[in-house]
């Protein structure tokens, strides 16, 4: 790991008229580092991840990120057009659902080759051979490249949403709780792509669950909200094996208990 964070969070609170969604969080991510957001519903989780990815406003508190050309900047100092070029280039989303980060009737290679697109790549050629070569890697047939992802399964529709995300090389990745709705037993198979490609690529990430076996399986480190407070953090294992804070002693014994 190198001395500069990639991403550092000072004091940041978002709050919803009277209601509190997260309040004075704190936090730095380091390349290469996977920190999982996990507490149950409520507890502030996707106001977090969505005020510092800037989807929200935060109300006060400050990003601040480490661009390619290793400048911080303060988030909140990015012209539109910036947090676009960001948005498009050095970040991923995956979103729970993934009809909001996929284009439903636009075909599984048009989907994967379009952010190539936007990030400046012309020959219709290559796009087709480097989306082609995303699809096998997220374990999707090469002859499903023209079907549109609304033909596609819950989890190949997760997959095809990771492949989208990570053709341009992002170096940051959001993961907004992405296996929340699919069964057991997909799950694991979105779970191994996301955590080869992600180990692969050398790529950071946060990843919002309320599911701790997640956490556990694709996070470095890991930090427990409730009632919009981050109440603890440590490394992963660290946290399930010896969790200091009672709630977070509730949380494991009831969820890894059973
Ligand atoms: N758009 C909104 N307007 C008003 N209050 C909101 C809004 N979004 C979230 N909240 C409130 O902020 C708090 C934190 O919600 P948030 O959705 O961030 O929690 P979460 O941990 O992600 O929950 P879940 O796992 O159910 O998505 C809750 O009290 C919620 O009611």
């Amino acid at each position: 790991m190198t001395e500069t964070p990639l991403l550092r969070v000072e004091a940041l609170t978002t709050r919803y008229g009277s209601r509190t969604g997260c309040e004075d969080v704190s936090f730095a991510l380091w390349p290469g580092e996977v920190l999982a957001i996990v507490g149950e519903s409520g507890s502030g989780k996707t106001t977090l991840l969505n005020s510092v990815s800037r989807r929200i406003e935060p109300t006060s508190g400050t990003v601040t990120y480490t661009m390619r050309d290793g400048t911080p900047r303060d988030l909140a100092t990015l012209t539109e057009a910036e947090r676009r070029h960001l948005g498009r280039t050095d970040w991923g989303f995956v979103h729970q659902n993934p009809a909001d980060g996929l284009r439903m009737s636009v075909s599984a290679g048009g989907n994967v080759g379009e952010r190539l697109m936007a990030v400046g790549r012309r020959h219709y050629g290559d796009i087709r051979q480097v989306a082609a070569d995303w699809l096998e890697r997220v374990e999707i047939p090469a002859d499903r490249i023209d079907d549109a992802p609304r033909t596609f399964s819950g989890g190949m529709r997760q997959r095809l949403q990771i492949a989208r995300n990570l053709v341009t090389h992002p170096r940051l990745v959001f993961l907004d709780e992405p296996t929340g709705g699919l069964d057991v037993s997909v799950q694991a198979r979105v779970l191994d792509v996301m955590r080869r490609l992600v180990a692969d690529m050398g790529l950071s990430a946060i990843l919002v669950t309320h599911d701790l076996a997640v956490a556990r399986l694709l996070a470095d480190r890991m930090m427990v909200m409730k009632d919009g407070h981050v109440v603890e953090e440590g490394l992963t294992e660290r946290v399930l094996e010896d969790p200091q804070h009672p709630y977070t002693q509730l949380l494991v014994s009831s969820i890894l208990a059973v």
